[in-house]
């Protein structure tokens, strides 16, 4: 059945607009909510008004809402939308993560046998702009950064985009996601291509992690054309992110080398953000069960990078172990958190730690994570005193060989890094207590001879011809020796050898040794009390670590008063002091406090007057101080000023702000209004990309620079452009339209002067069965000259059966009963195939498209129009 039903038959003076988003900031599943606002079971514009895109491989890449002030759905409703979201959603999964148990059932093990401190956030906190790094590098080798200056809606739409491309159904993920992309499941250890390794072909799932994930190396986006809109819109959001990210990088190593107190020069090559890679992670839900109790997100593990730095979503489940303890990393929005790597601890001579983290998957909602890794410089050595000097590639390629023989990397099989540079003259030597026998070191391990007693290093006999005698250090010993309980076969090649009294003995150690608690390891305690306590080097007390970023000042008033230092938290936020000035109050609220304090200003109050006064050092009283360092990626190539006259606002998507602006402009808005629509607009401006500097610092006066580089010298200028620029000028989510007052009706406000953004006039279209909606498209009618149809959508598990065919066949039909000529529609190139082929449309020559100007057709950037003309076919007119 096919229901035409207009628009404008809602009479209750509710306004109706269609909204036309090119973004793609919200998941797929959204496409619930837009057919649900099709059944007339509307929501409000603000469930709706975040850009989203539908993207239909079959047909065509469809956007759309209808906003409507009604009610919210019914309760009963919103839990069968939950349902099919789920279900969906599990469409999108790798086929062995599609059961989804009951997760009232689910009992986790693993928690009770091991038990994590997730009550509180102990992971140290550490400001940016002034970070005291030495006891989290040291005793935690994490931290929570804040104040890092990637602006919290960069965090957020990164995570929307990627849960975006999982959404799509798993076999498009596979297809689509191409070089230097690369789409991976079931295991977090690659190729240096980019590709799974230990999930092909394997029978069991035994040990697979319950991840699917998206590996990006960043220097690589801009060389590639990526066709697919979604994952093309996804890799510019990771760019502008990747430069927020190769700025925290720097920022954080160059702290790290002056706090080592490393040569500066030396060490630059250690970091390379040329090698930067993004990891995008989706942990679906999963119940722990009997069969599968040993599924996590991701096993333990050290990185391999110098740092990696993460960005995760509320859901949380990152554990860090210190000192033999599981911690919960809490997800606290806005903050990223860093962690050290494997490099780094070489790099530091072990002095900072390469942290044993794990990711444990929630029992009923997925888990977005973003994973920034950064490496040493292609050849760059390191050189330490516990290490023989080696490249990043050298240590890589033992990598490779762990995941190729065990399918997951083990740190210290890595012979460049097991392998002391001191010469084992001069250690002093004593027989070994134990014999170990393991093949996990490449070659198989004969035994242990001799132990130091010095240092944790014990001297090892190989089987091998080419290598005969080794040095190991505790800790690779007892890497070797998890491997070796990670093996099955092993085990039993073990017991043989045991037999064969090839070892005497098998040791163990304590579980923070081992990457696995649940392994089984034979303990022997008279063993292990034979090692000295600091036998990895790494025995501390625990470290109540304080919060970076705060500066005190003593006062340094002469005046009789007693001024006293104000301690406020530091927090950059230039927009307080913005709208401070605009308000042009006396009273400095907190924000502005804060700002200044993060700006080094000296604070203080005195008591007895109940005063309070700020100033810095050389600028005078409340003056903006622009910091290049702080953003370096937002420095445009684009504008003729240089970008220390930058000043950042803290962006904020409001764009009724923009058209509020606008509209003052064209003289709508009492003036009053104005200061505060000012300063909103302006953050809205920020947030779809433009960027402000100052002509003149001296009379904060700014230019606005919009994404393309135009430069506007006033705010209206700059609005007026952002609002009627090209849709290629202005970000895709700009669309400026307005909200409902709440629960009032409101008048129909139609937001653009142009033409083309005109809602009026469209249907909706619905093809439903047994009550259930299967496909919908949007159509307005130009009189009988031409119809428009910008939108189809089909549900996604009703695709590739010809549901579209369906509606579009009847859709004709009755445009052609309407006496309608011809029907036009635009297409992405990748589809415009099966509207031309299958569906009768051909593509219009810009000589066509030329006779419909004064049609305001949507039409959307990189779309291909096309028509169909109905009324050679047409059936004879009936009278109307
Ligand atoms: O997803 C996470 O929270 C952590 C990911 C991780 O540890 C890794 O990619 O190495
Ligand atoms: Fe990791």
């Amino acid at each position: 059945m096919v229901d035409l039903i207009p628009h404008g038959s809602v009479k209750d003076g509710s306004s109706f607009l269609h909204v036309m988003l090119t973004s793609s900031t919200l998941s797929i599943e959204h496409n619930l909510w837009i057919l649900r606002i099709n059944k007339w079971t509307f929501v409000s514009l603000k469930k709706v008004a975040v850009p989203f895109i539908l993207w239909l491989e079959d047909f065509s890449v469809c956007q759309f809402a209808m906003i409507i002030n009604k009610q919210r759905p019914a309760l009963q409703e919103d839990d069968d939308l939950h349902c099919s979201e789920k279900k969906m959603a599990s469409e999108s999964y790798p086929p062995p993560f599609r059961s989804l148990p009951d997760s009232t059932q689910a009992v986790d093990l693993d928690d009770q046998v091991n038990p994590v401190h997730d009550s509180e956030d102990p992971i140290p906190l550490m400001d940016l702009q002034s970070l005291k790094l030495g006891e989290a590098c040291e005793f935690w080798g994490i931290f929570r950064l804040v104040n890092h200056g990637v602006p919290p809606t960069l965090l957020t739409q990164l995570r929307e985009h990627a849960k975006m491309v999982f959404s799509l159904p798993f076999e498009s993920k596979q297809s689509l996601i191409t070089s230097p992309l690369s789409y991976f499941w079931g295991t977090p250890a690659l190729t240096p291509s980019g590709e799974a390794l230990s999930t092909k072909g394997s029978s069991t799932l035994q040990n697979i992690n319950w991840v699917e994930g998206l590996n990006v190396p960043l220097a690589q986006l801009s060389q590639f054309q990526i066709d697919n809109r979604i994952i093309a819109s996804f890799s510019l959001v990771l760019e502008e992110y990747g430069k927020h990210l190769a700025r925290l990088a720097t920022t954080i190593f160059d702290a790290m080398v002056i706090n080592l107190g490393l040569d500066p020069i030396e060490s630059k090559s250690h970091l390379s953000n040329s090698t930067g890679i993004v990891r995008v992670y989706r942990y679906p839900p999963h119940c722990s069960n009997s069969s599968s109790a040993s599924a996590r997100g991701m096993d333990v593990h050290t990185d391999s990078s110098v740092l990696s730095i993460l960005n995760q979503d509320e859901v949380g489940g990152l554990e860090v172990l210190k000192d033999n303890e599981w911690f919960s990393v809490n997800p606290i929005p806005n903050t990223l958190i860093v962690n050290l790597g494997d490099m780094m601890q070489a790099i530091s001579n072990d002095k900072y730690k390469s942290v044993k983290h794990r990711v444990k998957v929630n029992r009923s909602k997925e888990r977005i994570s973003i994973c920034h890794f950064v490496f040493p410089g292609e050849g760059s050595v390191i050189r330490s005193s516990n290490y023989k000097p080696f490249t990043y590639r050298d240590f890589q390629n033992e990598v490779q060989q762990d995941i190729k023989s065990v399918g997951y990397k083990i740190r210290g099989s890595s012979l460049c890094m097991i392998l002391p540079s001191v010469s084992s003259s001069e250690l002093e030597w004593s027989p070994s207590v134990v014999v170990l026998f393991s093949s996990s070191f490449g070659t198989p391990l004969r035994k242990a001879t001799k132990r130091c007693k010095t240092s944790s290093l014990f001297e090892l006999e190989f089987e091998s011809e080419e290598m005969t005698r080794s040095t190991i250090r505790m800790s690779e010993f007892v890497w070797g020796m998890s491997k070796l309980n990670r093996l099955e076969t092993t085990w039993q090649k073990m017991k043989q050898v045991q037999e064969k009294s090839y070892m005497d003995k098998l040791i163990s150690v304590s579980g923070d040794e081992l990457p696995d608690k649940g392994v089984s390891v034979l303990r022997l305690p008279q063993v292990l009390s034979a090692f000295p306590s600091n036998r990895d080097g790494n025995s501390c007390v625990n470290s109540g670590i304080r919060n970076g970023g705060i500066r005190s000042f003593k006062s340094r008033s002469k005046s009789t008063l007693n001024w006293l230092p104000l301690d406020s938290q530091a927090v950059y936020c230039p927009v307080a002091v913005d709208e401070y000035l605009d308000k042009r109050s006396n009273f400095i609220g907190t924000a502005v406090r804060q700002h200044l304090q993060y700006l080094e200003w000296k604070m203080e109050f005195a008591i007895d007057k109940g005063k309070g006064r700020h100033c810095s050092e050389e600028q005078p009283f409340l003056i903006e101080q622009p910091r290049e360092s702080q953003h370096p990626s937002y420095c445009p190539q684009r504008s003729g000023f240089s970008c220390h006259n930058e000043f950042i606002y803290r962006p904020e998507y409001c764009h009724e702000a923009v058209v509020e602006y606008y509209n003052h402009a064209v003289g709508k808005i009492k003036k009053k209004k104005v200061r505060k629509m000012r300063s909103k607009a302006k953050k809205h401006l920020s947030a779809v990309g433009w960027v402000f500097l100052y002509i003149s610092i001296k009379t904060r006066n700014l230019c606005y620079n919009s994404p393309k580089g135009v430069v506007h010298l006033t705010l209206q200028s700059a609005c007026t452009s952002c609002m009627d620029g090209d849709f290629a000028e202005r970000p895709a989510e700009c669309m400026y339209i307005i909200e409902e007052d709440k629960g009032q009706p409101t008048r129909n406000r139609i937001w653009s002067r142009l033409n083309r953004l005109n809602f009026q006039g469209f249907y909706t279209v619905l093809l439903e069965r047994n009550d259930e909606l299967i496909t919908v498209a949007t159509v307005r009618i130009f009189g009988d000259k031409v119809a428009e149809v910008p939108l189809v959508a089909t549900r996604f598990q009703y695709r590739r059966l010809g549901m579209c065919r369906i509606l579009m066949d009847e859709l004709e039909k009755l445009l052609m009963e309407l006496g309608v000529e011809r029907l036009v529609l635009p297409t992405v190139p990748s589809v415009l195939n099966t509207w031309t082929t299958s569906f009768g449309f051909s593509k219009m020559t810009p000589s066509e498209r030329l006779k419909f100007v004064d049609y305001t057709f949507l039409d959307f950037q990189g779309t291909i129009m096309c028509q169909k003309l109905l009324m050679k076919n047409a059936p004879p007119k009936q009278g109307h």
